[in-house]
């Protein structure tokens, strides 16, 4: 009964996403384990929400329905002011079905071509959904301010981060490490919120 609580079985196949969450979570008492350990055959839901939060709720319970466990799920994404919120909801194939970091830094880069550094304001958004068998969702969520600079800066994280500075610290988040992105994050936060509902 102890153990079955506190396991969360992560609902994503971004490895990114998931050394974040082991990171919160494991020092708190949870078991996270990816849902490709429970079962590798379960394909991936299609992503047909037009928020995070629709997202997040959508993945949570797809894979709760398939493994039988309580399943959280994220749905985030960067939010670019001068391009009208895009990439937005469609952040993981902004530049094609294919899921590509590389091209998707590409893309932006392109659209911000000649945006000057003021203008090129940005954050990033999280949406947590745990869905618990028999149990109301329960939703977090976070966002993390930030610039989206010309050249890339860092190795670590993942997706759009060698791109995404932090003006306070001066430095992007793939300049940080896991400790320290998780202690800012749109997830980070998001995290906090969700296992301050689950105690
Ligand atoms: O749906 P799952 O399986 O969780 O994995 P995903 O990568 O497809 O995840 P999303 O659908 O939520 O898309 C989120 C995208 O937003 C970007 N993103 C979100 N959080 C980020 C972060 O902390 N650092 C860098 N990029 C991030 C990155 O491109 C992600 O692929
Ligand atoms: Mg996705």
């Amino acid at each position: 009964m102890e153990k079955q609580t506190r396991t969360l079985v992560i609902a994503t196949k971004n490895e990114g996403k998931l050394r974040e969450f082991k990171a919160v979570l494991e020092p708190l008492g949870f078991s996270a384990v990816p849902v490709g350990d429970i079962d590798a055959a379960i394909a991936e839901p299609k992503e047909t929400g037009m928020t995070f939060a629709e997202n997040a709720a959508l993945k949570a319970t797809y894979y709760m329905d398939k493994t039988g466990y309580s399943c959280l799920a994220d749905d985030s994404g960067l939010i670019v002011d001068v391009l009208h919120g895009r990439p937005g909801v469609y952040s993981a194939r902004y530049a094609g079905p294919q899921h590509n970091d590389a091209d998707n830094n590409a893309k932006l880069l392109a659209e911000l071509s000649g945006v000057p550094a003021e203008k090129r304001t940005a954050r990033y958004a999280c949406v947590l959904v745990l869905a618990r068998p028999g149990r109301e969702l329960l939703t977090a969520e976070g966002t993390c301010e930030g610039i989206i600079l010309n050249t890339p800066a860092g190795d670590n994280g993942f997706g759009y981060d060698p791109y995404f500075y932090i003006p306070e610290k001066g430095k992007t988040m793939a300049e940080m490490s896991l400790a320290e992105k998780n202690g800012l994050s749109h997830r980070g936060k998001a995290l906090r919120k969700l296992t301050d509902l689950l105690r």
